[in-house]
């Protein structure tokens, strides 16, 4: 199925010194989107680690504007912002000082800590700077924790005076803060440079209004940043997305400024990499293969499609502009040069109404042809479709030196709750008018169409997996065979075809550096996914279709606690929680034991070699299904720990796969 995705991959790679000789003076602003949506699954620390990191790029500072946008409109948030504010002034010039990557300060003090320090100004400044930065936080975890800001931190900035009109989260005014504003002179780091604008902003939120989750958020930005500074290009970031290379602006810029085609691109997306994976990645969340080889393919095939987060945007082509030929050559470099004079406090005032609720009412085209689009828990993939469709070009960049770096799940649970989220996503788009065949007939090349098809039919696909794990099991203790004898040359073309392709799978999961242990894992994550995920986002999606149902979007969880967090370094499957998916999995697992179980007695029984022996098939199947799923018994079984199966699904499980079995008998 993927297969149109591995005929033409492109691999990119920029000349940022010859960008610097030749543009230094012309290089566009950038402005930078950061969505942070709950501060208790999304802690403040981590967050402002993301905005820190992208506000000590290596790029003229006056040229960045950071924005956060607040979701769960908390001031935890915005007092961890006012800390930022001030710890830029000495991380940013420490950062420029000695050359620090990744510029994370969290990230940076982690992963240096071995490095020799020959350099004594160095060692000096750097043990100072990392007491600073775990003075503040420990100061901002001690307020997370106490859940409200003391009346002496209120005194620090009068931003903590919106929250008294606040009644809850998700009722509340526009709160906008620029907290720093790159146009005051006194914007300035310890040693005099200046830096780059900074702003807050949590967008108002009202019960009767549907605020459409981080499209929504990042349309909001899209219209305040318009006011207060307006670039043209825009990075879209999430909160645990913190840059981990310096001059990843300048590599996006790099393709926006290319003098042939620079004029044709939309987007520059770059791959999600996580920074928390396990060397076996237990649940398969490391995207090599996708982002090693099929995105890389997409690139060939016209462009890859919009992740939602590492992704640099052309301001007009987000906006909902179509290419055009000659107008987009002709002012290629003429990056919109309306310099905004208002001082902050206008501003502030002047640019709320555009988060506000209502605002989207009047200009509905908002969440339509102009911004993100609403109503799909994978906005991303029909916003990035929708830029393609209006004749944009988009580029895959996917440097040697990761340009971002995220936190991906740390337990089944949740990783099986995001695909689901995906694969629902996915399959809307499918079956909606912005299915790519249709959407983008005429509009894309048909084999960016194809590129995309095989994601969005994933949660479809459910239905063939649940067949193959239960039936020939159930047909095997039945006694009813549904494969051909192992001698016979029926056999030979499907076991060709499927040790060929699984073959081919591992040599390529090794080659994009993978472990054979990695793969195991990823191929037990594969069937996972689809007998639970999947049938849950096919489901939801019938009952959306016929109107019953409206789609959320589950957060993922950015921390774990301390024995969970242990549990994933030694790479054991975490379930803990109860969840009808558990269930499912839990059942399927019981049931192919006991048809193995039933299946080698007829088998001893029968006398039969397994040449002739009808069931052979069946048996191997079943015993893969058996060897594959060997952690779930351990976790209903064995394991003792808290991460173990929940007695309940335990119970339920055995129960069904009970009942499963004797009725397949009788
Ligand atoms: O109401 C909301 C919900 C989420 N977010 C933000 O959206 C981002 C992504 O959410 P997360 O829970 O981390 O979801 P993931 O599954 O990790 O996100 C992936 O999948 C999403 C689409 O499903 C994309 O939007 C993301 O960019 C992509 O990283 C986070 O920064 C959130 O703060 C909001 O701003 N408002
Ligand atoms: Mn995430």
């Amino acid at each position: 199925m993927t297969l149109v995705d591995r005929w033409n991959p492109i691999y990119r790679c920029t000349f940022k010194d010859r960008l610097s000789i030749r543009y230094e003076e012309a290089l566009p602003d950038i402005d930078i989107f950061v969505c942070t949506a709950d501060p208790m699954i999304e802690p403040p620390a981590m967050v402002i680690n993301t905005v820190l990191s992208v506000m000590a790029y290596d790029y003229p500072p006056q040229k960045l504007n950071v924005y956060l946008s607040d979701d769960g409109g908390s001031d935890l948030t915005f007092y961890a912002m006012v800390e930022a504010l001030s710890f830029s002034k000495i991380w940013l010039p420490f950062c420029k000082k000695f050359k620090v990557e990744p510029r994370s300060p969290e990230a940076y003090f982690r992963t240096t800590v071995l490095e020799p320090l020959d350099d004594s100004v160095k060692a000096k400044e750097r043990s100072s700077m990392k007491k600073s930065y775990e003075g503040m936080k420990k100061r901002i975890e001690t307020t997370t924790k106490l859940g409200r800001i003391s009346e002496e931190i209120r005194k620090q900035h009068k931003g903590f005076r919106e929250w008294n009109s606040v009644a809850s989260r998700r009722d509340h005014q526009t709160i906008l803060q620029i907290l720093i504003d790159a146009k005051d002179p006194k914007a300035v780091d310890i040693e005099g440079q200046p830096l780059p604008t900074l702003v807050y902003l949590a967008r108002e939120k009202r019960p009767q209004y549907h605020h459409n989750f981080k499209a929504g958020s990042v349309n909001a930005l899209i219209r305040v940043s318009s006011r207060i500074s307006n670039c043209p290009i825009i990075l879209i970031l999430d909160c645990d997305m913190y840059s981990n290379n310096s001059e990843s602006v300048r590599d996006a810029v790099c393709f926006f400024m290319d003098e042939e085609k620079g004029h044709e691109f939309g987007f520059v997306q770059f791959p999600q990499s996580f920074e928390n994976l396990t060397k076996n990645d237990v649940y398969g969340s490391s995207f090599n293969v996708l982002s090693r080889v099929e995105i890389q393919g997409f690139d060939g095939n016209g462009g890859p499609c919009f992740l939602g987060t590492g992704c640099f945007h052309r301001r007009n082509a987000l906006c909902g502009q179509k290419y055009s030929d000659q107008e987009c050559k002709a002012n290629w470099k003429g990056w919109s040069d309306i310099k905004i004079e208002e001082c902050a406090s206008v501003l502030e005032d002047t640019s709320k109404v555009l988060a506000s609720c209502t605002y989207e009412e009047k200009y509905a085209q908002w969440g339509n042809e102009v911004g993100l689009k609403y109503g799909c828990p994978t906005e991303d993939v029909i916003t990035g479709l929708a830029i393609q469709c209006r004749g944009w070009r988009s580029i895959y960049f996917n440097p040697e030196r990761k340009g971002f770096l995220g936190l991906a799940p740390t337990t089944l649970l949740q990783a099986l709750v995001q695909h689901r989220r995906w694969s629902e996503g996915h399959f809307q788009m499918l079956v909606s008018r912005y299915c790519p065949l249709v959407y983008g007939y005429k509009k894309i090349p048909l084999k960016l169409q194809l590129s995309y098809c095989p994601y969005l039919l994933c949660a479809p696909n459910c239905l063939a997996t649940l067949y193959y794990v239960a039936v020939p099991s159930l047909c095997l203790l039945r006694g009813i065979p549904l494969f051909p004898k192992i001698s016979s040359a029926w056999v030979l073309p499907f076991a060709f075809v499927i040790i060929v392709h699984r073959a081919y799978s591992l040599g390529e999961f090794v080659c994009c550096g993978g472990t054979l242990q990695g793969w195991w894992n990823e191929q037990r994550m594969w069937l996972f996914k689809r007998i639970s995920s999947y049938v849950f986002a096919f489901i939801d999606n019938i009952l959306k279709l016929m109107g019953f149902t409206d789609s959320a979007f589950a957060i993922t969880a950015k921390v774990a606690e301390t024995d969970v967090s242990q549990r994933h370094e030694q790479e054991l499957m975490e379930f803990g929680a109860s969840s009808p998916m558990f269930t499912i999995i839990a059942t399927l697992a019981l049931l192919n034991a006991f048809c193995f179980v039933g299946g080698m007695k007829r088998v001893v029984m029968d006398m039969q070699i397994w040449f002739s022996n009808p069931f052979t098939l069946q048996i191997l199947l079943c015993a893969l299904l058996v060897i594959i799923n060997l952690p779930v018994y351990q976790g209903l079984f064995l394991r003792k720990d808290k991460g173990r199966m929940p007695t309940s699904v335990t119970k339920w499980s055995l129960m069904f796969a009970a009942l499963a079995c004797a009725l397949a008998c009788y």
